[in-house]
């Protein structure tokens, strides 16, 4: 993985380092990121790969806390100054900003939507019509609750079943015919390149996807001005403005990166014409027998400054609004 260093007293450039986890998700993602900072830099980018506890002990690395393990590892080499960047699906990373670290770019989002995996290819409508319960491999409260309420809409009943591992892993239990379908980002399954296995994309209006779902975070230390300057070409205004709504309706929700929310922000009129930017909220009890569910419309932020400022309004607005409407009661299911 490591590329060759240069040898000692040759002028080549110093090549930035790059910290990954080993997954495939995680090397196609890094691997993504390193080609267009080699672009963006004219340097050349070496992939570090960064071992974890969580990767050793994965079933435990469930049970306490998720993918939070996988982030700190790599912000732990980054700040140890072993690593000179790092890349992270966006939806991992908790809300509140982490000292020293700079989210020094957010490249431009591919697909945002959860995808279904199923073992014939029906999709999940098409599933809901057999007699017998579907059993769905996710525990994301989030999945949970639209894909149960999605479910009562059709007088249907599914039944959740916790899976856990990496995305071939998961796979590996619809293939089996230990479960019917599973429920996959669309966009990690693209980034390893088996997207043509998704029986369906499901449309937001059904499942709204985790906040930035579909987009990744390049983070790099706080002092590391010149780096942090470099980096910025690779940020997508838009894609960064619609994901700090997602992101600031999550934490005016006071949820955490386990909580069934789903957001997403989008421009209704397509193309460069749209002057209006519309996010998307849900909360809901994990059955999906209650689920809040309101959209909001704000101006498309014109300028650096103004993606902050407007994009951070529409998320705390539409937070106010699912919490008037007890957005706040279902989340609190959680605690019991
Ligand atoms: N929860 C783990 C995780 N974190 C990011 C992705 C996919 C890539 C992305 O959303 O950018 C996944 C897998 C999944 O939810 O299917």
């Amino acid at each position: 993985m490591t590329s060759p260093q240069p040898a000692v007293g040759t002028d080549a450039a110093t090549p930035l380092r790059l910290g990954t986890r080993r997954s495939t998700l995680a090397l196609a993602q890094s691997g993504l990121v390193a080609e267009q900072v080699r672009r963006a830099t004219g340097l050349p980018v070496e992939l570090v790969g960064i071992s974890t506890h969580g990767d050793v002990s994965r079933e435990h690395l469930a049970q306490i806390g998720g993918t939070g393990v996988f982030v700190s590892a790599l912000r732990d080499a980054l700040l140890a100054g072993e690593i000179d960047l790092a890349v992270h699906s966006l939806k991992d990373l908790p809300t509140a900003p982490h000292p020293g670290l700079t989210m020094a770019a957010v490249p431009r989002r591919e697909d945002p939507r959860d995808a279904l995996v199923t073992g014939d290819g029906r999709d999940f409508e098409q599933l809901l019509r057999a007699a017998r319960p579907v059993r769905v491999g996710t525990g994301a409260p989030r999945r949970m609750a639209q894909l149960n309420a999605w479910a009562r809409t059709h007088g249907a009943q599914l039944e959740t079943v916790p899976i856990r591992g990496n995305i071939e892993t998961r796979i590996g239990y619809v293939r089996s015919g230990e479960i019917d379908a599973i429920v996959l980002a669309a966009a990690g399954l693209n980034r390893v390149g088996r997207i043509d296995e998704a029986a369906e994309l499901i449309a937001p209006d059904t499942v709204l996807p985790a906040p930035g779902q579909g987009a990744l975070a390049v983070e790099c230390a706080s002092g590391n001005a010149h780096l942090t300057a470099q980096l910025a070409e690779l940020d997508d205004p838009y894609t960064r403005a619609a994901v700090t709504a997602e992101r600031t309706l999550l934490a005016a929700l006071e949820a955490g990166c386990s909580a069934p929310v789903g957001a997403l922000a989008d421009l209704p009129a397509s193309g460069q014409d749209a002057t209006e930017m519309r996010l998307r909220g849900v909360v809901g009890t994990t059955d999906g027998a209650s689920l809040v569910q309101l959209s909001t419309t704000g101006p498309v932020p014109a300028s650096a400054a103004e993606i902050v400022s407007q994009s951070e309004r529409l998320g705390r607005e539409l937070a106010d609004e699912m919490l008037a409407k007890g957005a706040a009661g279902l989340m609190g299911e959680r605690a019991l």
